[in-house]
């Protein structure tokens, strides 16, 4: 199985790693190639998924990648507005992304870069009010019916703050990989991709977040490549990549991508104003100005092109830098505004033209790539992609390895989050001293008896925000992680929920218990020990419900900020209809659901009846007043209550609040709109116009674009050569 590491590892590095390292641990592949035959005849995996495996490892041992190129043409993207009017944020957009280049996608601010690279990469939302027409072609097959696999790296770096490189990887590869795959195979594919990330220094620092240090900008984004590249994508996608970060960090990062690309995948970054280093680092440029193309073909080629339209890029001038200039609207002032425009127009017009121009010349070049590719080249990529797609097709980690996996993860990160846990602990302490000062040592006189009521209706109020606030300022970060994850196919939303629970539940209950542990004794409420621990199992239970509470919220809002508004509002109607400040009798018949759904009222009545039966009180001055706990509970209309009725009701909102979450999440999944096909006539052949300079494995992308109907006839037979 280290055959599969090496494989990768191979396609991963740079071609002057990959090749000694594939020869020089050829023998250390023939051995863990006999200890995975061995798990697996013990695992009695199926002949047909073994011999898959030796092939999908074959075609990975052989350097080889999936050749996939992408080809948009006359690309639109129609944004509804509120008047019911359209606003064109793409606008014909045309080009092509080959195998073996890095694409650079480029232009001002709000020009389309992140709409033209979510449209490439099929992530414009279904249902929004954006609409995407034109085609939009992958290896010459409609891209979503394509099979290619494909990666997106997403601006916004996010990961379970107290893993390690090493452990996020390993997480990632143990969940998306093939189960077949052995542990060491897996280890040391997680330690290949470390060195092709240029992470080994960093493998086992933990990612980090703001209150707890760890990897640095570039690193995280790193990271996010890699955790993409897990399951050898062809197709890599990467919005701005080097967004925040210096230009150190900024230049290893593009780096990593153009290593990538050398190996053979296909590479497309959108990026806003890049240094000379990193402009050089394109082998195509796509320039974008308001949703327009301005050019789009060799990047090498960029600078002759806008010369031959009287732009001079002066020498020892950063190109990128001018280009941005160039296609840039001045808005100093009205004139500027209009001589830009103008500019802009004319170099659009210039650009279009020439598209129109290397329209039919691409198509007969298309002609001639197809013709001229011989039918070894045909059948060795038939052969290759069809393996690829059927290994990817292998089994993954099933739903209970999925629970066990995603139960460690959970439980690391809840225990390793100290700075979160010494914080949850500090506030409880702190409440809990603040309510023992307030109402220390309470004694048996009337108004004793009001204390014990707001002692016991500020604990359970006290208890759930603790709880809910917590819950609500992690859980939307962490579904978003999860959305992002569920979207490659990692796992389900059942076997998370249950991991998250179950690892987060026993460390979420020492708080309340220390708050409980303190208040109870120090306040002076009801000595018994039994009284006590009950005391301790309520206020457990109502932390774990606000908490599930928490986890609905934050399931349905769209972000923290909206999670921390919602959840407060949403417990506030709890917190009237508690018990204490509307007696449950008094409430209007169409509200009589509100105090039985409150979890403050189920935690607080049950705190009431485990406080005052058996309890005491003097008479007042003039005699009167309540004399028994009895009396203040029937006061309380809550005398026919019992602490297990109680704590079933807590138990039941308790559950529906894990359902509700549970179908927000599976009925949030992802869903995405594909590409319809222009009305209009086609007006322009998406090539650019300026011939790119031949990759190593351009034969082979040409042959696998111009052979989608070839390749399924000659799969079988090169899939029959190969198993022969
Ligand atoms: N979902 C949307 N709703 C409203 N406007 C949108 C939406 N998506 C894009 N736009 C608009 O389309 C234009 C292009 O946006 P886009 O984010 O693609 O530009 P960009 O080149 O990536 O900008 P930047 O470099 O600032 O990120 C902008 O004017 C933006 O406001």
């Amino acid at each position: 199985m280290l055959g599969f590491l090496l494989g990768t590892a191979a396609i991963c590095a740079p071609p002057q790693i990959g090749i000694p390292l594939g020869l020089g641990l050829a023998g250390v592949r023939a051995i863990a190639g006999r200890r995975r035959n061995a798990r697996q005849s013990k695992l009695h995996t199926s002949d047909s998924e073994q011999k898959l495996e030796a092939k999908f490892e074959k075609v990975l041992a052989n350097d080889v990648v999936e050749p996939v190129e992408l080809l948009w043409t006359n690309l639109t993207c129609d944004l509804k507005v509120k008047d019911g009017s359209t606003k064109q944020i793409l606008k014909g957009v045309s080009g092509v992304a080959r195998p073996g280049r890095l694409v650079g996608l480029m232009g001002p601010s709000g020009s389309g870069k992140t709409s033209l690279l979510t449209a490439l990469a099929g992530r414009v939302p279904a249902g929004s009010k954006l609409s995407l027409t034109g085609s939009l072609l992958v290896n010459g097959s409609p891209a979503d019916e394509a099979g290619h696999r494909q990666a997106f790296v997403q601006q916004e770096d996010l990961f379970y703050s107290m893993l390690s490189v090493q452990e996020t990887l390993k997480m990632a590869a143990d969940l998306r990989l093939p189960q077949q795959m052995s542990a060491e195979a897996r280890e040391a594919y997680v330690k290949q991709l470390v060195g092709v990330l240029g992470l080994a220094k960093a493998i086992e620092t933990c990612v980090g977040d703001e209150k707890t240090r760890g990897l640095s900008g570039g690193e995280k984004k790193r990271l996010s490549i890699g955790c993409e590249l897990v399951g050898s994508p062809s197709l890599i996608f990467c919005d701005e990549p080097t967004t925040g970060l210096d230009s150190f960090q900024a230049e290893k990062v593009m780096s990593t991508l153009k290593s990538l690309a050398a190996s053979g995948h296909t590479v497309v970054a959108s990026i806003h104003q890049p240094r000379s280093s990193i402009f050089a680092m394109f082998d195509d440029l796509v320039l974008l100005s308001e949703g327009q193309p301005v050019y789009s073909g060799p990047a090498d080629q960029a600078l002759a092109h806008f010369e031959a339209l009287g732009h001079h890029c002066p020498e020892h001038y950063n190109p990128a830098e001018f280009l941005a200039d160039l296609i840039s609207l001045d808005f100093a002032s009205p004139e500027a505004e209009a001589d830009s425009r103008a500019r802009l127009n004319k170099l659009v017009a210039a650009w279009r033209a020439k598209e129109a121009t290397a329209a039919a010349t691409a198509a007969t070049a298309k002609k001639a790539a197809g013709s001229s590719s011989s039918s070894k080249d045909m059948a060795r990529a038939a052969s290759t992609d069809l393996v690829m797609r059927r290994a990817a097709e292998l089994p993954r980690a099933g739903p209970l390895r999925q629970l066990r996996l995603l139960l460690v993860r959970s439980w690391r990160q809840v225990v390793r989050d100290r700075a979160t846990n010494f914080s949850r602990a500090m506030s409880n302490l702190s409440s809990a001293i603040v309510f023992g000062a307030i109402f220390f040592r309470m004694r048996t006189g009337q108004s004793s008896i009001q204390d014990r009521m707001g002692l016991l209706q500020v604990a359970s109020i006290n208890t759930a925000m603790a709880s809910l606030v917590k819950t609500l300022n992690i859980f939307p970060r962490e579904r978003t992680i999860v959305a992002r994850e569920r979207a490659r196919g990692a796992y389900g939303i059942l076997p998370y929920l249950s991991a998250k629970l179950a690892a987060e539940l026993p460390v979420g209950a020492l708080f309340p218990l220390l708050f409980g542990a303190i208040v109870y004794p120090v306040c002076g409420l009801h000595p018994s020990l039994p009284r006590f621990a009950k005391f301790l199992g309520i206020l457990t239970l109502e932390s774990f419900t606000s908490q599930a509470l928490g986890l609905a919220v934050g399931a349905v809002a769209p972000s923290t900020e909206a999670a921390m508004a919602i959840g407060p509002a949403v417990m506030l109607v709890w917190i009237v209809f508690g018990g204490y400040y509307v007696n449950a009798d008094n409430v209007p018949t169409l509200f009589k659901w509100l105090p039985r759904a409150s979890l403050i009222k189920q935690a607080f009545e049950a705190l009431c009846v485990n406080e005052f039966p058996g309890l005491t009180f003097e008479a007042d001055a003039n005699g009167g007043g309540m004399r028994t706990g009895e009396q203040v509970l029937s006061w309380l209309s809550f005398d026919k209550s019992t602490i297990p009725a109680r704590a079933a009701s807590q138990a039941r909102i308790l559950l529906f609040y894990y359902w509700a979450t549970f179908c927000i999440l599976r009925a949030s999944a992802p869903r995405y709109q594909t590409v319809r096909p222009d009305a209009s006539p086609a007006t322009s052949v998406p090539t650019p116009a300026a011939e790119p300079a031949k990759s190593a494995i351009a034969p082979a992308a040409t042959a696998a674009m111009a052979m989608p109907a070839a390749a399924k006839e000659a799969a079988p037979a090169a899939v029959k050569s190969a198993a022969a």
